[in-house]
């Protein structure tokens, strides 16, 4: 569905690449979690795919078509079948909710009997069926990202990507956000998002994709925010390398979990006094 093959992308005033070298393969259906650290490529990424930036080198086909060869024209049909979700909202203010989200398929060109049908149906996915006559300046943060995901998803497109959508809201209010894309990814849609939220990524357990420094140097499965570090030393090997690294450093008093993040560095001297 979306595939990256040794991607680079430069920006002319940038001296090093903002994503070097990227191969990475978006199934049909998949839900990904992109994460990393602020300026680590994440929304670089995304721009790429619904070519609002340009590869520099390599190749990205995203269902099927080479976005670097794509010409201008055909951008539109593009974005048609990638609906886009950004942290910002982006709703027109002086149209109401439902002018908003019917905007999205008039601009494609939809017949009216269409858009009148396919409205209030997002409308109310998204739990806004009352809401549709409001501006977006009488609605919460929460109910203006509802309705940028009902205009994004009100085309039904096959892939919905979302750069931090809920870097603007409070945890609960994210939660309810991330569980209207499940629902939406339940419907078949594949569905990438970039994200700070490590709550989120830690209880949907999906894909994670891990940028740093404009790589990726993590894709996992089933995985949560920070990666798990396994450890598979024994006891004695591991304190050997602690002693070494600070012979000062007090031993720890039990064994530790493998698996545990961090297994090895989370040791802290605060712990130690109150063991005391
Ligand atoms: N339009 C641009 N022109 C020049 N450099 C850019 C541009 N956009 C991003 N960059 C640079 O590319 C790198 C990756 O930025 P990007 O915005 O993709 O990171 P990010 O992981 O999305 O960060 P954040 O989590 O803060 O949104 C950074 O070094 C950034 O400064």
């Amino acid at each position: 569905m979306i595939r990256f093959e040794n991607v680079t992308k430069r920006y002319p005033s940038q001296s090093h690449p903002a994503l070097e070298e990227i191969d990475l393969n978006v199934e049909r259906g998949e839900f990904v979690f992109l994460v990393g650290a602020s300026g680590s490529g994440k929304s670089t990424l995304v721009r790429l795919a619904i070519r609002e930036e340009i590869v520099t080198s390599g190749r990205l086909l995203v269902g099927g078509h080479d976005l670097r060869t794509m010409p201008q024209r055909k951008v539109p049909q593009l974005r048609r079948q990638v609906g886009t979700v950004f942290q910002d909202f982006r709703l027109l203010p002086n149209k109401t909710v439902q002018q908003n989200v019917a905007y999205a398929l008039q601009v494609i060109g939809r017949p009216r009997r269409a858009i009148r049908a396919l409205v209030p149906e997002t409308l109310e996915m998204v739990g806004l069926a009352d809401m549709g006559q409001r501006m977006p300046h009488e609605l919460s943060g929460g109910e203006q990202q509802r309705v940028a995901i009902a205009r994004a998803f009100v085309n039904r497109p096959p892939v919905l990507l979302a750069d931090e959508p809920t870097g603007n809201l409070d945890p609960a209010t994210s939660m309810e956000i991330v569980k209207l894309l499940r629902r939406i990814h339940d419907s078949g849609t594949t569905i990438v998002m970039a994200t700070h939220d490590n709550v989120i990524v830690d209880q949907m357990r999906q894909r994670v994709v891990e940028l740093e420094d404009g790589h990726i140097v993590r894709d996992e499965l089933g995985g949560s925010y920070v990666p798990k570090v396994v450890d598979t030393r024994d006891r004695q090997e591991r304190d050997a390398e602690r002693i070494e690294e600070d012979p000062d450093r007090p031993a720890p008093p039990e064994d530790r979990p493998l698996g545990e993040v961090h297994a090895l560095d989370d040791w802290d001297d605060d712990a130690e006094d109150l063991l005391r």
